[in-house]
């Protein structure tokens, strides 16, 4: 790859386990960052479920959406479709680091569309979870214990993994990243 191709900012895909604490710490890293650009995603789930801000459409509309070329990736989970809208591509473009929430499925896949593709990997211990998804309250307890179910999975080969732990309290997993998100100087 040529230097050239490596130009631009980062696209940072921070994934992990429901509940472990992606919105709150891309919340604290873009207060304690302000210069990192949050990704908006766009989900067909209904608005104002709390959590993340995001752009709520019906099945359909996203549909449209993806056959209008409106995502730089989308993916499904948890019954639900999730798309990237293709105007990171021009954050990315200016240089702007951007940070999003991702699925682990659709890691590969960004790996090839991003030339600065890197992945914030937040974990915590299954208790941890368990408690968190119950006092978000924003699913069911049924879409809970799917979300538990499936809270273990392993990350693709050959990416930049910077991995964040967060049993401990938000402020101190904010700082920790932050200091590991600075760019490199060369
Ligand atoms: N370090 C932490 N300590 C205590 N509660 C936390 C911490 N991190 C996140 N939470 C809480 O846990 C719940 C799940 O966090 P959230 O950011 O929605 O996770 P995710 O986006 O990974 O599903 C929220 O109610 C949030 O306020
Ligand atoms: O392939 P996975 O890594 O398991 O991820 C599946 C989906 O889970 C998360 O969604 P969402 O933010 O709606 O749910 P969460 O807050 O409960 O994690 C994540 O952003 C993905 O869209």
């Amino acid at each position: 790859m040529t230097l050239a191709s490596k130009s631009g900012g980062r696209l940072i895909a921070v994934v992990g386990p429901s509940g472990v604490g992606k919105d709150s710490v891309m919340a604290g890293l873009h207060e304690a960052i302000p210069d990192l650009h949050l990704v908006r995603r766009v989900i067909t789930r209904a608005p104002e479920l709390g959590g993340e801000d995001y752009d709520a459409v019906s099945v359909s509309q996203f549909e449209t959406m993806v056959e209008d070329g409106a995502f730089a990736v989308h993916w499904r989970a948890h019954g639900l479709h999730y798309g990237i809208p293709i105007t990171v591509k021009y954050q990315l473009g200016k240089g702007t680091d951007c940070l999003v929430n991702f699925s682990r499925k659709a890691l590969t896949q960004a790996a090839e569309i991003f030339p600065r593709f890197v992945v914030l990997n937040i974990t915590a211990k299954p208790e941890t979870l368990a408690h968190r998804l119950a006092a978000r309250a924003r699913e069911t307890d049924e879409e809970i214990s799917k979300r538990l179910a499936v809270a273990d999975k392993p990350l693709p080969a050959g990416l930049e993994v910077i991995s964040l732990a967060n049993d401990g309290p938000l402020f101190q997993t904010i700082a920790l990243g932050a200091a590991l998100l600075q760019p490199v100087s060369l």
